[in-house]
């Protein structure tokens, strides 16, 4: 892959398919300015949906789409996945009810993957169906929440229950953004960066064992070729299949325990943080289950470790966490399903695992 100047914008294609049309991901500096072109001549109303953190990026995004003459509604929303919430949806439908909001009109999400999650759900649930654009401001909203289209919010019972495919009509990635990340919302990121680096493009494995420390920031020497790799890994999944009806259930590696672990904590850990102990349990699992050799399961624990992220949970939790990936939505009737790998990039279903192999996986996640 060539190295890009700094200035250069990447884009990267999304296929469409029926009924939705392809679009662009673009990564760079000083995006912004493209969003009109995205939104379109015919729209009069642009609603805004930010998380609070982001109130002077929502704030600055409304001031230049009020001075390129659209109607800009600004929607604050809490931040993280306290958004993701049947509550914050409701909010936003009224809002957009009272503003007159019409099916030529778009909506733009500017946050986390939360804030995109919930603005996509917003935009797929709204009229039935308006267009919106996605603009990620964390790393893991730029390399895979932003990208492909699935939208959602939580319910009581779980993490996403509630959603619909609903691609973007473009996703705008501001790579300036990422100098305002916390470093812990930074490398919750790479855990999605990392899991692409597993299942599908390995360089990105050696990419950050070269330089650990680099890759937690935003000005490392490969932040770009890191973030582009795990772009077209997510773009070309879902290009191919938008609805998981099946190579797309391989982006959900490592997601069956984290969703778990993430309800457990009650959302109070990073996606990424819960991702990371979910490969390391995935990891375990397809060698406990003679599928994946010593070395590349061993890997899992040393590159998520090098960048800070954990690799283990509490014991105690196993019944707790067994119990909510029950209702994981790769699961069919009583049969639970995980996303393994067979060795480097070759990812697989395991389907309905022995009790005691899940057992024994788990003891070396609640070990580390
Ligand atoms: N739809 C998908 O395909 C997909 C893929 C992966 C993850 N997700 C979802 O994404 C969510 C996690 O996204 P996330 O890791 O981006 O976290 P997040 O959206 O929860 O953001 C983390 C925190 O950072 C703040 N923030 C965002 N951008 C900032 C910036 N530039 N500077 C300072 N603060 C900023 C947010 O307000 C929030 O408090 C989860 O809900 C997960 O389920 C969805
Ligand atoms: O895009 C996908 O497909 C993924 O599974 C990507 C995941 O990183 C992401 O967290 C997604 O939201 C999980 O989806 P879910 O269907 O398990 O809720
Ligand atoms: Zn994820």
């Amino acid at each position: 892959m060539t190295a890009n100047p700094e200035s250069s914008t990447i884009r990267v294609p999304v296929g469409g398919s029926a009924g939705h049309p392809p679009y662009e991901v673009l990564v760079g500096s000083g995006l912004l300015g493209e969003l009109p072109g995205l939104i379109g001549e015919r729209v009069k109303r642009v609603a805004v949906i930010h998380p609070e953190a982001l109130r002077p990026t929502g704030d600055a995004v409304r001031e230049d789409l009020a001075a390129a003459g659209y109607e800009a509604i600004a929607i604050e929303v809490p931040n993280a996945e306290q958004a993701k919430d049947s509550a914050v949806a409701a909010y936003c439908w009224s809002v957009l009810g009272q503003s007159g909001f019409t099916r030529d009109d778009v909506v733009v999400g500017v946050g986390g993957g939360a804030t995109t999650d919930l603005a996509g759900f917003v935009a797929a649930t709204w009229l039935r169906g308006v267009r919106w654009i996605a603009v990620p401001t964390t790393v893991l909203g730029m390399v895979d929440a932003a990208v492909g289209g699935k939208t959602g919010i939580n319910t009581a019972e779980g993490k996403n229950l509630v959603g619909a495919f609903h691609p973007p009509a473009g996703v705008l990635a501001d790579l300036g953004a990422l100098e305002a990340l916390p470093r812990h919302d930074y490398v919750s990121g790479l855990a999605e960066v990392i899991k692409a680096g597993f299942i599908a493009d390995p360089r990105i494995l050696e990419l950050v064992e070269e330089d650990p420390e680099a890759a937690c920031t935003p000005a490392g020497p490969h932040t770009r070729e890191l973030l582009e790799r795990a772009i077209r890994v997510k773009a070309d999944v879902v290009s191919e299949d938008l609805k998981e009806a099946g190579r797309r259930e391989m982006l959900n590696y490592g997601h069956t325990l984290g969703h778990a672990i993430e309800k457990n904590e009650r959302y109070t850990w990073r996606h990424g943080a819960a991702v990371s102990v979910g490969m390391v349990f995935a990891a375990e699992l397809a060698r406990v289950a003679g599928r994946l050799d010593d070395a590349t399961a061993d890997r899992h624990r040393s590159v998520l470790a090098s960048v800070g992220l954990p690799l283990g949970y509490r014991g105690d939790a196993w019944p707790r966490l067994l119990e909510t990936m029950r209702v994981d939505k790769k699961s069919r009737g009583d049969l639970l399903r995980f996303v393994v790998l067979d060795g480097l990039a070759r990812p697989a279903i395991l389907e309905g695992p022995d009790p005691a192999m899940l057992v024994a996986a788990y003891s070396e996640v609640a070990k580390a």
